[in-house]
């Protein structure tokens, strides 16, 4: 155990007004200048102005803010790497950034957050290090008005999750679905899929907050593979979005925001509680338990974890009291201590392999003890069936030898004439009793009578309780044939080498066919052995929420299905109108006019995003061609050399170094290919994840879009007839990159169809991913090391690679395959039952061909039915991110036009 403080990051949101805080910092930390207006002159301290100094580790300055976005993530993930958890946790008031640090801006790639910074370099630590297996797995939890919730799966109920705590203080949250993701872009899309099902509201500072705490856990299991496999490595990850602190008096909330924000200071303000509590060694007692959050982060707070705080703040003078409460607060968290180890734990199948060697070592021991005792029968492998067969005849003979029937115990007339069994260890008294069994049953079966049993003690055994009847009933270890053999001394453990007078069975008539209770105990041994089955049969079942693999199984959850269930819960609710009595428009024209007034600022980012992924698409294709075409190069350069080399080897001799032109032209080139087929590779790797961000980015506009049209128009027009498919479920990204989750909505008709036409087939999805595949470069690429790039496959060229983790890979169950192909569009990491955000708006009109198909239906069908029964208990977050609120649309400030936002 180390102990290690918590880390402290000052991030500042830069001022929206000119005016701004005036941050200076040295080596001493960071010194902030309270001004009132210092506009036109940043950095000038005005007369009077108060001057406070916070020490933080790191200042965050804004230009170099994607190089701490990449520290900080880089510092928590090779911690992991080494087995020790961590937690990055941003802290600070509305609208300072903290959501815009952990998941990134909405704009584009360079603007990622920590999270998928993270997720990337795990990714690509992962692949560098082929000696070792890797198992990484996600949740993603909500606490949202003091209740849980599952982002990765809106169906759990909140009374389904719930938070353990060990006698040893460790706390998990057992009910959350646990994916277990094989890249970085299914783990994206993960990432994307609970972003969207986060609730988030509007007020005056911020327009898209977050009305919740999140928490998104990543779980890495390392285990070396290879001949002698050593220890898992587990690490837990928490990387905590926290909601702002916030005055409402600045914010101007309203109801149910309001009532959201006091669950969020107030929670925040337990937070404070438990960090003076940490930072006073003194206090003896901690109220973790005071709030849902302190509970879930106990072990991120002062537990064994790695803890770095990003207080967020926003440089504007405006701001200032908020900037310094935040900087407070971070300066308690200092004073907070962590004691850290890495969690290592044994591989049970290393283990066992180890005691293995280990007990053979020692059989091998024993039998050189033996052999100097001179005692060279003694056997500690099992027996074969050869030398079983050849103890049950000895057996037999002892049984039946001289004397047998007459002698009635040891000591007992004719004891003395049978040749002893000698016992020369406990598997060989083993093998003997078992013998005896033997021997026992093939009489009873063959209608002989079964040899009673001496009494215990007694030199005979009266016939009443003698006969096979009074077996059964007897204790275990008093039932033929056991009892013959069983060695005097306590334990019945008897020496190896001692001779054991065997007592013979007498072989009276008198005993009787097996009576029911011998039967019964059979009975009653085979119902144990089944229920010992069932019950490992059980243990080996999979608790829910613990789902291992099947992450996006077309199961019934997955990407699709808060967007759909809350499109659903429009047309279930049937026509009510906000505008009742004005005239509806259909949906596509509505949702056309919706794109270029009040939708008009995300139908901008959607369009801005898909010219990047677009953009970041036809690079990768370049690229992609440009390896190819330089590996085709190198191969045949290389034929060439070798042919040249071997020629000159012919004419001079072994020993000639001297190259003609030809040959060390060549040798050049190669050199210089080789340069740039490494640096494309490189720059291939970086544009795959930007590809993979920016389609998940475009997704999730998509969705929000679609989204924030439903509730504008029900709002507008009223509520649409359950019969009206028109238009919730219509594309508003035609294009073939479009697409949600659930493998891209339907092409809408007024684009022509373009979109869903495009994206039908592999070779049309994604442009630069269907190139011929080559084989791997082999002696031209560079050799994998640790850090270094990871070459191609030898399965699949640089294009294959590209497409793999763009991360393409079926992963729904038929019902998914079903409503990918009715779509005409290609499955999605995180697809699962996705595809029915597809479907929803095929009932008339919305999707084209595609609503013609029986199992596109039969699978919306399906899933509607399956929400439907869920219904009553619904998670408030998502029914209300479905409803305008009284806060927001009409009444809420600086709502104006807007659509109202999920609450
Ligand atoms: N460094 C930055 N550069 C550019 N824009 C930023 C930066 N930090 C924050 N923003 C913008 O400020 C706005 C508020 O940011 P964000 O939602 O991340 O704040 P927050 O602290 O999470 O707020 P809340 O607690 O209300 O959820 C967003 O529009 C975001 O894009």
């Amino acid at each position: 155990m180390v102990a290690s403080s918590v880390r402290v990051v000052l991030r500042a949101r830069p001022s929206d007004h000119g005016t701004q805080i005036n941050y200076q910092s040295d080596k001493k930390g960071v010194s902030i200048v309270q001004q009132k207006v210092i506009e036109g002159r940043p950095g000038v301290q005005q007369p009077g102005a108060q001057n406070y100094q916070f020490k933080f580790d790191n200042v965050l300055d804004t230009a170099s803010q994607e190089q701490v976005y990449e520290a900080t993530a880089a510092e928590v993930v090779q911690g992991a790497l080494e087995g020790f958890n961590g937690t990055i946790m941003c802290y600070g008031q509305t609208g300072a950034g903290k959501t815009f640090t952990m998941s990134g801006g909405k704009q584009n790639f360079k603007q990622r957050g920590i999270i998928p910074r993270a997720l990337g370099q795990i990714f690509t630590e992962i692949k560098s290090r082929p000696d070792v297996a890797a198992k990484v797995s996600i949740q993603f939890l909500e606490i949202y008005n003091e209740a849980l919730y599952d982002l990765l799966d809106i169906t759990t109920q909140p009374h389904e999750i719930s938070i353990y705590e060990s006698s040893r203080g460790l706390v998990t949250v057992s009910g959350l679905r646990t994916a277990v993701v094989g890249s970085e872009a299914e783990a994206l899309a993960l990432l994307f899929e609970g972003e969207t099902n986060r609730v988030i509201g509007e007020h005056q500072l911020n327009r898209e907050s977050s009305r919740s705490h999140s928490i998104f856990t990543i779980t890495m299991e390392l285990k070396p593979i290879g001949e002698a496999p050593g220890d898992v490595l587990v690490s837990k990850l928490a990387l905590v979005d926290l909601a702002g602190s916030e005055r409402v008096s600045k914010t101007k909330s309203e109801g149910l925001v309001l009532r959201e924000a006091g669950h969020i200071n107030k929670s925040l303000s337990i937070l404070e509680q438990v960090i003076l509590g940490l930072g006073d060694k003194g206090r003896d007692h901690v109220p973790f338990r005071s709030s849902k959050l302190t509970h879930v982060l106990k072990n991120s707070l002062g537990g064994n974890c790695r803890t770095v705080l990003i207080a967020n703040v926003w440089a504007d003078a405006a701001q200032t009291d908020e900037t310094l409460s935040t900087c407070r607060f971070a300066q308690r968290m200092l004073r907070v201590t962590c004691e850290v180890s890495a969690n290592v734990v044994q591989d049970s199948s290393a283990r066992v392999r180890q005691l293995e060697r280990q007990v053979q070592e020692l059989q091998q021991e024993l039998s050189m003890h033996d052999a100097m005792a001179m005692r060279s029968n003694v056997q500690y492998t099992p027996y074969s069936d050869v030398q079983r067969t050849e103890l049950r005849s000895r057996v037999m003979d002892f049984l039946m030898g001289e004397g047998a029937g007459a002698a009635s115990g040891p000591g007992g007339p004719g004891a003395e004439s049978i040749e002893p069994l000698e016992l020369h260890s406990l598997r060989h008294m083993r093998e003997i009793l078992l013998a005896c069994r033997h021997l026992y049953r093939e009489a009873l079966r063959s209608g002989g009578t079964a040899p009673r049993m001496p009494a215990p003690g007694g030199p005979s055994m009266p016939p009443a309780t003698s006969g096979p009847a009074a077996l059964g009933s007897a204790p275990p270890h008093a039932r033929p044939p056991s009892a013959t053999a069983s060695p005097p001394g306590p334990g019945g453990a008897t020496p190896p080498g001692v001779s054991v007078m065997a007592a013979r069975r007498p072989g009276s008539g008198s005993a009787a066919s097996p009576g029911p209770s011998l039967a019964a105990g059979a009975a009653a041994a085979a119902a144990r052995e089944r229920r010992w089955s069932e019950q490992s049969s059980g243990d080996g079942g999979l608790r829910p929420g613990s789902a291992s693999g099947g992450v996006l199984g077309g199961d019934g959850d997955g990407a699709g299905v808060g967007l759909a269930e809350r499109l659903l819960s429009h047309q279930a609710a049937g026509s009510s109108g906000a505008a009742a009595g004005v005239v509806a428009p259909d949906r596509l024209t509505a949702l056309e006019d919706y794109k270029v007034g009040p939708g008009q600022l995300k139908a901008r980012l959607l369009g801005e995003n898909r010219a990047k992924l677009r953009a970041g698409k036809t690079r990768a294709k370049e690229l992609g061609l440009s390896i190819n075409a330089a590996k085709r190069e190198l191969d045949s350069l290389k034929a060439r050399e070798d042919e040249m080399k071997r020629q000159r080897v012919q004419q001079r001799g072994e020993g000639s170094q001297v190259l003609d032109a030809e040959e060390y032209d060549i040798l050049m080139r190669i050199r210089e290919l080789k340069g740039a087929y490494k640096e494309h590779y490189n720059e291939l790797q970086m544009t795959k994840s930007e590809v993979d961000y920016m389609q998940g980015l475009v997704d999730q506009c998509n969705k929000e879009l679609l989204l924030e049209f439903a509730e504008w128009y029900e709002r507008t027009y009223g509520r649409p007839p359950a019969d009206d498919g028109g238009g919730y479920g219509g594309s508003v990204d035609g294009d073939y990159d479009g697409g949600g989750y659930g493998g891209g909505l339907p092409s809408p008709p007024y684009r022509g169809g373009a979109g869903g036409q495009r994206s039908a087939g592999p070779s049309s999805a994604g442009g630069p991913y269907t190139t011929p595949t080559l084989p791997p470069l082999a002696s031209a690429s560079p050799a994998p090391s640790r850090g270094a790039v990871t070459p191609p496959s030898p399965s699949g060229s640089v294009m294959s690679a590209a497409s793999g983790a763009s991360g393409f890979r079926v992963l729904g169950g038929p019902g998914a395959a079903a409503a990918t192909a009715a779509n005409g569009a290609r499955p999605r990491p995180g697809a699962g039952k996705a595809p029915l955000s597809s479907l929803v708006g095929m009932g008339a009109g919305g999707g084209g061909d595609e609503a013609s198909s029986p199992e596109a239906m039969a699978y919306y069908n399906a899933q509607q039915g399956l929400l439907l029964a869920k219904a009553g208990g619904h998670r408030p977050g998502s029914v209300k991110k479905t409803r305008p609120t009284p806060g927001f649309g009409t009444g809420s400030p600086g709502a104006g036009a807007m659509p109202a936002r999920r609450t």
